[in-house]
């Protein structure tokens, strides 16, 4: 059974197609700087042990723009995946916010569109792009099943006190309001890697997702039982472009006296904060050039970002009461080794000691980068959203 999977972001679109149950993929690829300048697609076919590479630089309008340009590259020229849109059986897509209602896998129909659609306002950066993105895989595969995944839906085992915010019952009741949390995708997971790598039944765990967006899980026995992002994917961490936690009080003050628009707020928050607002990049690799040569803006995001984790740590150790291990995953956790020793360094009251060498040489895969005496394991473990995401729908559908 072909699967082919769409994780759609905020500025970018990743995807993987296979062939259920086989892990590997048998292409993928990502559409990055969607709607800006600098638009470009890789895309990877695997044959054995080659790799086949198309790099396309032209300008990406939109999500919709960029995935039918996808769909062209596995049906057309040398390098096509298919032959027909038959070929695919089901379409994967991660949707970001799924409310209360969905805690699994669901087949997409009318009904499930128009949830998604209801749920806009608290995910205005990646519900409106998921469902485009839906809307164009139904076009393009009539007879494919299309299956959405819920970042949420991980989080659904959070309890009540740590999923209420402290304010009256009716805005829970009449207005949804509660921590949702997000990537439960990814922290699902890269906990199941890990517990099947501690080969402990009773586990204790922080998952630390560090991508665009950033977030962090206290995983007990493979459940979540918190997550730092809340009603929406703007609370918790220090991001790339997002403030993470905030006083609210800060939002009084920009209305009362300086006059800013629900508008301005939302872009000032959502889109201009994080290591950008603070450091000059959304992007990490920038943000270690520019300390590197010293720029203070950018020495500033840094600790924030790893101060704001760090203190994350110590939260949920004490909710989790002990701790087997921290695993850090995507883009930043897996890539950033600098920012993996800041977050470590003086955690060792808590039992986490780094292993620096073994931090330098991670190169790949899972590894523990913890010291031999350290209570805690300190893992490194690649998320793969997308594989997940076709696993689960294979479990859906076989
Ligand atoms: N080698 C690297 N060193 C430091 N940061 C990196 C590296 N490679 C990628 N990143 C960072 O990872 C982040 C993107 O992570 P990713 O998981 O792809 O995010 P998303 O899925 O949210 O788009 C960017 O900030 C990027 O700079
Ligand atoms: C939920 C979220 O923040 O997703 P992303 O990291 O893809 O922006
Ligand atoms: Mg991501």
């Amino acid at each position: 059974m072909n699967i082919l999977v769409i994780n759609s972001g905020s500025s970018s679109l990743k995807y993987q197609l296979f062939k259920m149950p086989v892990k590997a993929p048998i292409c993928s690829g990502l559409v990055e700087r969607i709607g800006i300048e600098g638009s470009y697609i890789k895309h990877t076919v695997f044959s054995g042990a080659e790799k086949f590479v198309t790099e396309k630089t032209d300008f990406i309008a939109d999500h919709a723009d960029g995935l039918t340009q996808v769909l062209a590259l596995l049906t057309e020229g040398e390098q096509a995946v298919i032959t027909s849109p038959d070929d695919i059986a089901a379409v994967g897509h991660r949707v970001v916010h799924g409310g209360e209602h969905f805690s699994g896998p669901t087949l997409i129909t009318e009904e499930v569109k128009k949830q998604i659609k209801k749920l806009f306002s608290l995910a205005p950066l990646h519900n409106p792009v998921n469902l485009k993105c839906i809307e164009v895989a139904e076009h393009t595969f009539p007879n494919a099943k299309q299956v959405a995944v819920f970042d949420t839906a991980f989080h659904q085992t959070i309890p009540q006190q740590a999923f209420r915010y402290a304010i009256p019952d009716q805005y829970y009741k009449e207005h949804g309001i509660r921590v949702y949390g997000f990537h439960g995708t990814s922290h699902k997971y890269v906990s199941e890697q890990a517990i099947k790598w501690l080969d402990k039944k009773d586990s204790k765990i922080i998952t630390i997702h560090l991508g665009n967006g950033c977030s962090m899980t206290a995983v007990r026995d493979g459940r979540s039982i918190d997550t730092s992002m809340g009603f929406g994917p703007l609370s918790g961490l220090v991001m790339g472009t997002r403030s993470g936690d905030i006083d609210p009080s800060v939002i009084f003050h920009l209305i009362e006296h300086a006059g800013y628009s629900l508008d301005q707020l939302s872009t000032l928050f959502n889109k201009q904060s994080g290591l950008l607002g603070v450091g000059g990049s959304s992007d990490m690799r920038d943000i270690g050039k520019l300390a590197a040569e010293g720029k203070d803006g950018a020495i500033l995001s840094l600790e924030l970002y790893a101060y704001r984790i760090k203190k994350f740590i110590g939260a949920y150790a004490a909710i989790l009461n002990g701790l087997d291990a921290i695993v850090f995953t995507a883009g930043v956790g897996e890539n950033d080794k600098s920012m993996r020793a800041a977050v470590c360094k003086e955690l060792n009251y808590l039992g986490i000691d780094m292993n620096k060498e073994s931090n330098l040489d991670y190169s790949g895969g899972i590894a523990d980068v913890s010291s031999a005496d350290s209570k805690v394991k300190i893992l490194v473990i690649p998320t793969n959203e997308e594989y997940e995401i076709a696993h689960q729908c294979f479990g859906l559908l076989a």
